[in-house]
Parts: structure tokens; C-alpha cells; sequence
């Protein structure tokens, strides 16, 4: 279904889009389960007469491109096309919390940030299926992408021509806290250190712990979360990646997690803690002493399950308005927020 008529925006036209940070695979369910978390990018698209210029805020986003090779830029141009619109000349600026290259979907925001921006400014022609599905053929996967652009947790399957997909809502008593070690790891990389087969043993071992974790979540079990988030086709083989990673996975649970995995493609640590638990110092020094035994430095986050996708910000709210580098709030280096 479309929404509405494409028209080719006027030069000033500006529309502020703010995009979830998310959680791939939560142990089982590899490229197929993500959860949104409250940390932000934010994509402003802004139609101009004169030549197209790429701006970035925040200290997130060193070495991402500026020109026309910026994966915003690329995106939102092909909305345009899809759409039937002659490519307008864009103004765009780009704020991120989400650090890069970590596991918590900064590519994912980008993709979705610049589809659902192109499609505000142009009337919305593209309904949110088709701006999925085309999420989800950029990214490869739909996990990451379906959470950002839904927010809650969202089960998907892409076949490599359609991706499908169930929104559940993330249990309110739950926290996120994530450990991001001080090293960037590319999803290519970490998708290289995958086997081409597995064995039938551990494909079955990931069904039955996919679908009992889907259903924990749905029934509000935090009781069987944890052994639910068991996985045997990416993490055993992501662990060479990421010193200490085994040790947080097999002990996290002795401080107080309800669940514990990699965060998408790592190296970011996600551990899944009850809001009102008595042992979060606990657990989150675990974690950073543990991994700091192993060489490696990270900082932590206490974050939310955010229950919006993408939002376009709209001229009532005040982060429409807000200079776009104070929208960028939240350190990544030791910031403890909930
Ligand atoms: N705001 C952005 N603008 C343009 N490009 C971006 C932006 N954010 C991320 N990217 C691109 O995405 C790449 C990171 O993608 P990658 O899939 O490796 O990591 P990730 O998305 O942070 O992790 P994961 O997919 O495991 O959650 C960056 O190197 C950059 O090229
Ligand atoms: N499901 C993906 C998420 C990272 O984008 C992976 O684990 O490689």
C-alpha cells in the first residue's frame, strides 16, 4: 500500500528522522532476532539548490565518507529513484550515539535513517513493507534493520527476495547493559570467521533455542531466557575474535544476568539484567574485569529496550529543532544511563 503521492521537494524542504540503536541475533537467532536499544542516531535530509554537502556530528562517525559515496547519501538517492523522483540536491547531517563497527546496528541506523528521511521528503510514496524490504536487501539481513526501523524485538526471515516479519514487545523489566570493547570488528570480518556448513546437531540446537526464546519473550519468562540465548552457529566461532568473550558467556549468569550474548556481529558484549536487580555493580564489573584480564579495554552502557523504530521528528518535538550537535548526548566511554 503506498501512502502518498511522491513529490519533489522544494529547496529548504528539511525533514530530522531519529533511528534506534539495535541488538542482532540475541544468542540463537542469527540474522533473525533484534531488539531495539535507547541510543540514537539522528539523519537530516534538507532539499538545496546548490551542490549536495554531507555534515557530521559527534565524535561516532570518524572515517565515515563525506561525499557522495556516503551511505546516506547512496540510500536516500535510491528512494528517489524508486519513487520516480528526479534526485534533488540534499543537504545532509548525520548525529550518532551508536558507536560504529561494534555490534549495536550503526549501519542498520544509517540504512533506515536515510530510507525513512528520503521517503518523509518526498510525500511518503513508500510504504514502511517496502522501505523494509529494502532495508533489508542493503543490509543483507533483516535483524538489525527490522528493530530500527520498528523498535521492540523483531523476528524476521529474509529469503533474498522477500523479508518477513513479527514485531513482540520488549519485556518493560528488562535492562540491557553492553560492554563495547575499545576495537572496531566489521560484520564482514566477523561473518568471515563463520563456517560455510555446520553440523545438523547445532543447526537443531539453534531451532529449538530460537523458538523457545521467542516464546519466553512473548510469556514473559525471564526464567528460561537465559538458557535460551545458548548458541552454537555464530559465537563459538566469533570467540577468537573477542578475548574474554567465552569467559562473560559462560559466568554471566553467576552475576546476576538473565541472558548474555554477543551483540550482532561483536564485538560489543550484550548482557540482558533485571531493572530492579540488587547485583548490577556486580555483574558490570565482571564484565570489565573480565575482559580486561584478556588484554582488552571496553566501556559499558546501561541501556533500554526502546519500543519505537525510527520516528520522524516533527516541528512539536524539541529535538526538531535542537542544533543538531547537541543531539548527541550520551558518552560512550563509561556512561551509565538507563
Ligand atoms: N551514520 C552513518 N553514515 C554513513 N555510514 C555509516 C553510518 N554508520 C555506519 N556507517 C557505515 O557502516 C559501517 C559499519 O557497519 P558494520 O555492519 O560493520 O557495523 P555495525 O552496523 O556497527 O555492527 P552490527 O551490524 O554488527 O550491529 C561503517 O564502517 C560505515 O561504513
Ligand atoms: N546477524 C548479523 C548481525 C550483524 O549485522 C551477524 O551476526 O553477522
Amino acid at each position: 500500500m503506498r501512502n502518498g503521492q511522491a513529490v519533489r521537494p522544494e529547496p529548504g524542504a528539511r525533514v530530522r528522522v531519529r533511528v534506534p540503536a539495535s541488538t542482532a541475533n540475541l544468542g540463537p537467532g542469527f540474522d533473525a532476532l533484534g531488539m531495539a536499544l535507547n541510543l540514537y542516531a539522528y539523519v537530516e535530509l534538507t532539499a538545496v539548490s546548490g551542490e549536495s554537502v554531507v555534515r557530521l556530528h559527534g565524535d561516532n562517525l570518524d572515517g565515515v565518507p563525506t561525499d557522495k559515496s556516503n551511505l546516506v547519501y547512496e540510500i536516500a538517492q535510491r528512494v528517489f529513484r524508486r519513487a520516480g523522483i528526479e534526485c534533488p540536491e540534499l543537504a545532509i547531517n548525520i548525529a550518532s550515539d551508536i558507536p560504529l563497527t561494534r555490534g549495536l546496528g550503526s549501519s542498520a541506523s544509517a540504512i533506515v535513517g536515510a530510507l525513512v528521511a528520503a521517503n518523509a521528503l518526498i510525500g511518503s510514496p513508500l510504504s514502511d513493507d517496502e522501505l523494509f524490504q529494502m532495508a533489508t536487501a542493503e543490509e543483507g539481513h533483516p535483524d538489525n534493520v527490522g528493530a530500527a526501523l520498528f523498535g521492540g524485538i523483531v523476528a524476521a526471515f529474509w529469503d533474498g527476495e522477500r523479508a518477513e516479519y513479527v514485531k513482540i514487545p520488549a519485556d518493560p523489566r528488562l535492562q540491557a547493559l553492553v560492554a563495547i570493547p575499545r576495537f572496531q570488528l566489521s560484520t564482514e570480518k566477523a561473518r568471515h570467521a563463520l563456517p560455510k556448513q555446520v553440523p545438523m546437531r547445532d543447526a537443531v540446537f539453534n531451532v529449538g533455542h530460537s523458538s523457545l526464546l521467542v516464546a519466553a519473550f512473548c510469556q514473559g519468562r525471564l526464567d528460561l531466557i537465559g538458557k535460551a540465548m545458548k548458541d552454537a552457529l555464530h559465537q563459538p566461532y566469533r570467540a577468537a575474535l573477542i578475548p574474554g568473550m567465552e569467559r562473560v558467556l559462560a559466568e554471566a549468569a553467576d552475576h546476576g544476568a538473565v541472558g548474555v550474548a554477543l551483540s550482532g556481529a561483536g564485538p560489543t558484549l550484550l548482557v540482558l539484567v533485571e531493572r530492579d536487580s540488587p547485583r548490577k555493580e556486580e555483574l558490570e564489573s565482571f564484565l570489565i574485569d573480565t575482559l580486561r584480564r584478556e588484554g582488552v579495554e571496553a566501556d559499558t552502557m546501561w541501556l533500554s529496550p526502546e519500543a519505537d523504530g525510527a520516528v520522524v521528528l516533527s516541528g512539536e518535538t524539541a529535538d526538531a529543532s535542537r542544533p543538531f550537535e547537541e543531539l548527541v548526548t550520551r558518552r560512550s566511554k563509561g556512561g551509565v544511563r538507563a
